[in-house]
This record gives C-alpha cells, sequence and structure tokens, in this order.
C-alpha cells in the first residue's frame, strides 16, 4: 500500500507553488507517493494553509458578527488519502477561528446542499463546504472543491486562496507545524448528513409520482458506484421508493478503484454496467463517478443515456415541464443533437464552451437577459437543472429520470425503461464519432519561448484560415470555442483544452470515410506545427 502523505515528507524549507495547484474552478494535485514521477504537492501543511486561506476567503465575504462564529462542512468521497487532507484543512479552518463539522463519505452536491438546507440538528445552513475529491483521477491524487450559499467557488476565488495560501504557508514556523501535526486530538462535530440529502432525493421522486411512498415499487434498478462515493444511492435512495437494486455493483468505497474508474466518460465503466443490466435483465442502470457530481444510465436494452443521449433525454424531460426552453450544452455536442432538440422537442439548443462551469454560469447569464433556460448540460455527464440552484448533481438527475419512470408507471401500463426510450426516439446518431488529443510539447523549440496557449492559438488560426479557402467546408455560423466546422455531412471541432496542453479533436460523421476525409482537412493544418503529436490523428486517416 502506498504511503500516505505526512507532514514530514516535504521540508517545509522547499518553495511550493500554489497556483499550479489550480485546476480551473478545483484544487487538483498528487496526495500519496509511490507514482514515479509524482511527488507529493497537496502536503498535509499545503493544506493547513489551504483550509486557513478559505477560513480568511469566507470571513471576508461573511463579515460575520463578533458572536456569530463561522460553520464549515467537509465531505470526502474514496480516495485512501482524503482522511489526512480532512485533518490538515480542518486545523486551516480551526486554527482561524471557524467551526468545522466533518460529513465523513459525501457527494459533491450533498456538500453544496448543507449551505442551503435550513437544518438545525445537523448544523445547516453551514456558511461554507469543502468536498475532499479529485473526481475521476488516479488513486494518488486529491483535491478540493469549494462551495458557498451561491454555488461552487468559481476561477478568480479559487486563484484568490491559493495566493493566500502561499503567504500563510510561507509564515508557517517548522515548530509551529509540529505542534499541530500533533495535536490530532483536535476534535470535529461529526454527523451524518447524507441522510438529510438522500431523504430530500426520496421525498423529490414521492412527490413527482403523487406523494406514492413506493413508486418504483416493481422496477428493478442496478447501480455501479465503481467504489467511489455513490454506493448510498441504491440502498437510500432506490430502495426506500421499492426499487429491486439486486446486481448493483461496486458499491463500497475503495480509494484504488479495483474495478473501473469511477467515470461515465470511460468505456470500461460503461461496459460494466451494460453488462450488469444484462446479466440481471434489470430495468434501469446507473453509473456515478466517484464523487456522484457525474452520472449516466443504460436502458433495459443495454443502450446508454451517456453523451448526446443523456443530454437528449433530460432535454425532452425538461422541454415537457419548460415548453420552448433553452438547453445549455457543452462545445463537443453532435448536429444530430441540435436537430432533435429544436426539431422533434421545439426547444432551443445553445452550444457553448466545454466546462462545466462555463455550461452553468452560461446558463444563469442567459436567464439575466431574458432567455428562459431550465438545464445546463455537458457531455461529461455534468447536468444541472434551475430548480436545483444550478447544482450540478449527477444523483439529481437521475432523480428527473425515476420521476419520469415512476409517473408513466402510475399513468399507464408500461414495464421497463421503455419509456425512457421512447423519449430519445428520432434522435440521430453518427455512425463514426472519436475524440484525438493532439498534445503541445512544450519543451519543443517550435514554441519560440511562448506558451502552450499562444502555440494553439496560432494552430487553430491556421485551420480556420484553411477552412475559408475549401469549398466543401462551412465554418459553424454561431461557435464559442476553437473551430467548428461542417462537411462531408458530418463536422468537426478543435479546440484548446481547459486544463492541458492539449487540442482535442472532435470529429463525429455518417462514415468512416467520411470522418478521414474530415480528418485529413485538419491533418493537412497540424503537421505543420512540429510540436504537436499527431500520430493519433494520423493513424485514425490511414486508409488500409
Ligand atoms: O478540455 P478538456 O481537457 O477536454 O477537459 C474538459 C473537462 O474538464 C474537466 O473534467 C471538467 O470537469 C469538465 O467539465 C470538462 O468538460
Amino acid at each position: 500500500m502506498a504511503a500516505v502523505t505526512s507532514t514530514s515528507d516535504v521540508p517545509l524549507s522547499e518553495k511550493v507553488n500554489f497556483l499550479k495547484l489550480q485546476n480551473g474552478s478545483d484544487i487538483r494535485g498528487v496526495a500519496v507517493e509511490g507514482v514515479e514521477g509524482e511527488p507529493i504537492s497537496l502536503t498535509e501543511p499545503v493544506s493547513e494553509a489551504i483550509g486557513a486561506a478559505f477560513a480568511a476567503w469566507l470571513l471576508d465575504k461573511k463579515k460575520p458578527t463578533a458572536s456569530k462564529r463561522l460553520r464549515v462542512s467537509i465531505g470526502l468521497d474514496s480516495r485512501i488519502s482524503a482522511q489526512t487532507l480532512q485533518d490538515a484543512i480542518s486545523r486551516g479552518l480551526a486554527s482561524a477561528g471557524l467551526d468545522v463539522v466533518h460529513y465523513g463519505l459525501a457527494s459533491t452536491p450533498a456538500m453544496f446542499n448543507s449551505t442551503i438546507s435550513e437544518n438545525e440538528d445537523f448544523f445547516c445552513p453551514v456558511d461554507g463546504s469543502i468536498m475532499i475529491t479529485a473526481s475521476h483521477l488516479p488513486y494518488n491524487r486529491n483535491g478540493f472543491k469549494f462551495f458557498t450559499n451561491t454555488g461552487g467557488l468559481g476561477k478568480t476565488d479559487i486563484k484568490d486562496i491559493l495566493e493566500r495560501a502561499r503567504i500563510i504557508y510561507e509564515k508557517f514556523l517548522p515548530e509551529s507545524l509540529k505542534e499541530s501535526v500533533q495535536d490530532r486530538s483536535l476534535s470535529f462535530k461529526k454527523i451524518e448528513y447524507m441522510t438529510v440529502y438522500t431523504s430530500d432525493l426520496v421525498k423529490a421522486v414521492r412527490q413527482a409520482a403523487g406523494n406514492i411512498e413506493k413508486p418504483l415499487e416493481g422496477f428493478h434498478i442496478v447501480v455501479d458506484a465503481g467504489n467511489g462515493a455513490g454506493g448510498f444511492f441504491a440502498a437510500r435512495v432506490l430502495e426506500p421508493l421499492g426499487a429491486v437494486t439486486s446486481g448493483s455493483q461496486f458499491l463500497d468505497p475503495n480509494g484504488f478503484f479495483p474495478n473501473h474508474i469511477p467515470n461515465p466518460e470511460d468505456k470500461a465503466a460503461m461496459k460494466a454496467i451494460i453488462q450488469a443490466v444484462l446479466d440481471n435483465q434489470a430495468d434501469l442502470g446507473i453509473i456515478f463517478d466517484t464523487d456522484v457530481d457525474r452520472s449516466a444510465a443504460v436502458d433495459s436494452t443495454g443502450s446508454e443515456f451517456n453523451r448526446n443521449r443523456l443530454i437528449a433525454l433530460m432535454s425532452a424531460i425538461v422541454l415537457e415541464e419548460h415548453p420552448g426552453t433553452t438547453i445549455v450544452t457543452d462545445s463537443v455536442t453532435s448536429d444530430g443533437l441540435t436537430t432533435f432538440i429544436e426539431k422533434k422537442l421545439g426547444g432551443k439548443h445553445h452550444r457553448f464552451k466545454r466546462g462545466y462551469k462555463n455550461v452553468i454560469d452560461e446558463a444563469i447569464r442567459l436567464n439575466s437577459i431574458g432567455q428562459e433556460t431550465h438545464l445546463a448540460i455537458e457531455t461529461s455527464g455534468h447536468g444541472a437543472l434551475k430548480e436545483n440552484h444550478w447544482l450540478d448533481d449527477g444523483a439529481y438527475l437521475m432523480v428527473k429520470i425515476l420521476n419520469k419512470l415512476a409517473s408513466a408507471r402510475a399513468s399507464v401500463s408500461t414495464s421497463g425503461s421503455k419509456v425512457l426510450t421512447d423519449l430519445v426516439q428520432g434522435l440521430d446518431e453518427p455512425a463514426v464519432a472519436l475524440e484525438v488529443r493532439l498534445k503541445i510539447d512544450q519543451k519543443h523549440a517550435d514554441l519560440k519561448g511562448g506558451s502552450f496557449h499562444e502555440y494553439g492559438e496560432a494552430v487553430l488560426r491556421s485551420l480556420e484560415n484553411a477552412v475559408s479557402s475549401d469549398r466543401k467546408l462551412l465554418k459553424a455560423p454561431i461557435n464559442y470555442e476553437g473551430v467548428r466546422v461542417s462537411g462531408h455531412g458530418g463536422w468537426f471541432l478543435l479546440r484548446l483544452s481547459l486544463h492541458d496542453p492539449v487540442l482535442p479533436l472532435n470529429i463525429e460523421a455518417p462514415s468512416h470515410e467520411d470522418a478521414v476525409k474530415l480528418g485529413l482537412s485538419v491533418l493537412a493544418v497540424v503537421k505543420e506545427f512540429p510540436a504537436l503529436d499527431i500520430a493519433a490523428l494520423t493513424k485514425f486517416v490511414q486508409i488500409d
């Protein structure tokens, strides 16, 4: 078993690049030793400084009166470093005079929920909340997500917290840290908050079904939690609602993720839940990522509600409730999805950028300028509804699907998940859909000392020029990210990754041959940029 981070692992004199720990609107780092070339960056002192920094940020925001101490809840997923990081970040918060409540194994959305639920017995609402997770990343990573009652903290706030943490860290004296770590007796309140959160989910389904106690009676639903934090969904949501959950798998937390990566975008993970549905002749399969902010489903025939199909299903449900509304999605959604939302469902598809926070913030912005929208959803399985405080909650997405299942059963005699499958009838799906990720070698001389970002932008400009002189290709008239082009019956999108020195390329086409034609037009441009690793694209376009 790999050693878990300890204060003595990293001498304090070592400079820590705090800003490198930022990953969009999250903090992510290496928390466990044992993987070559990946030294620990999220040490105990670093985490303690981040705790103190979040406390200082929160105190500035909330400006509490002298008589009221601020309260912060902390939850964690199944990662092996979770406990150590929880202790460290709690010390940082406590040292700044904040009250800390430990929730133990929890989901990311439940943590946000604790900032808005009114329940003094559970010390709610809390003023701030922290989830310790690194989503689907390997076992040696971990990180933090932060919430207040206005939602998840964004990039600017995370940068602010990391800058504060650097200053706090530099003031740490080795002796005070030793004392701080020795003070493991520091006790924090512990509560079972997931009871509150899951009973709210159960209530939501019962209410939607017309206050029936067991609206899912007669349904067999299998859950795959991938040994992350989502195992609660079977026993604490589905069973009280009357569903049979036998055949559910990987419900127990195990931070080594021995069965598959908990990630609905992962092929092996989807294969595992499909197999479980078929083996158990279940009506529905549900799969979560590690911290349950993402999900996907599988119908009784083993067909996936994932990526575009999940968005299509959720759009159908939301558009029944709010006819004509706008559905905000990420940039890699298909043309078929647009046609489905606009022609079949009578809604409006607003294809925005990649990144769940981008999609959610855009939906909030559209509402604020009078364009009604109720759903912001990504192909990654992140989805947020206006009715649920714009919180991206994988479990809530599944609740919406369960509502549909339950109400169909109450009104007409139907079996299995046919009612769901019927809702996505007419969604045109491409014969070929692929993503290749072109890495930018940041050390390559062709970058001429510039950033990978500038290099990537130059590639995109060059592609844009090439496309405008090709009569077979048409640039998307409205596009918010990268270069999106239609042609040969399909489309491609080349864009810069949100976090990595990578240009992801998505291609969808009616045939392999057409996909290759689209690939070749991209290849003609990217091959002129020697710092790009184009091997995967070259391999794809090879016609044998
Ligand atoms: O830009 P990419 O490298 O494809 O990554 C994009 C993805 O990054 C993270 O995983 C975010 O949680 C997702 O919301 C986002 O879609």
